[in-house]
């Protein structure tokens, strides 16, 4: 299985990533989701360079030009709610896409710290031979990509599973590592961190990417 981090080398995605992170900076939520949908934005060009193209012959006003075009087809499937501004990064570049939703959230049991994860909902199309992206920016223990795969899997088998996180820790990507297809499999992530806390939130992080996008839940 391949991971690519996209902060081995500085770029714009670093400079995003810090003002996510920064706990003033983040409660402007406009700034907080648009920098979401930009780093979504990056990541499928960098996805893209991975993709099988096929070549046409496109009429210019002038001429023939020989071009390159998206041979794959792509599903874009997101995990609510906190994958949804990123999705939208990613929607905004691949055009084409079809999209499928899966819903799931941590369930704690009572008076402990202790979650099992719900998957209650899921919309997607037939995946297979396709390129499945799926989209969501925590990977923390990573159960929530887990469940979501499999739900995603009654759908089909698709050619290529690209796992697109912003943040993931090394525990997530150990586990995510030993339940998807190894050789079909690419992890891509903004930043790696090393530590979740007692809650299973990572550590440093950037606190809890759904509230900061759409506000608190009950
Ligand atoms: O790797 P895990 O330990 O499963 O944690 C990561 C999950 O937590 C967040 O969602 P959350 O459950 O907070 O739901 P939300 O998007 O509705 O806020 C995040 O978007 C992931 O789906
Ligand atoms: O750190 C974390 C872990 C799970 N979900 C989040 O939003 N943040
Ligand atoms: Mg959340």
């Amino acid at each position: 299985m391949e991971i690519i981090n996209l902060c081995d080398q500085n770029s714009l995605v670093s400079q995003f990533m810090s003002e996510i992170r920064d706990k003033e900076l983040q409660k402007e939520r406009l700034r907080f989701r648009t920098n979401i949908q930009r780093l979504g934005q990056i990541m499928a060009y960098e996805i893209s360079k991975r993709l099988d193209y096929e070549t046409r012959d496109t009429a210019t006003p002038l001429g023939v030009a020989r071009t390159h075009v998206i041979a794959d087809k792509l599903v874009l499937a997101t995990i609510l709610r906190a994958g949804l501004p990123f999705h939208e990064g990613f929607l905004s570049y691949f055009d084409q896409a079809e999209n499928g939703f899966v819903s799931a959230y941590r369930k704690y049991i009572e008076k402990t710290n202790d979650f099992n994860v719900h998957i209650e909902y899921i919309a997607c199309p037939r995946i297979d031979d396709k390129v499945l992206l799926i989209v969501d920016p925590m990977l923390a223990t990573g159960s929530s990509m887990e469940l979501a795969f499999q739900a995603l899997m009654t759908k089909g088998h698709p050619a290529h599973v690209h796992v697109a996180s912003v943040i993931a820790t090394d525990q997530a990507i150990d586990y995510i590592g030993q339940r998807l297809p190894l050789d079909k499999t690419t992890i891509w992530t903004c930043d790696i961190d090393h530590e979740l806390n007692e809650h299973s939130y990572i550590v440093p992080g950037l606190g809890d990417a759904g509230d900061l996008v759409y506000g608190e839940k009950e």
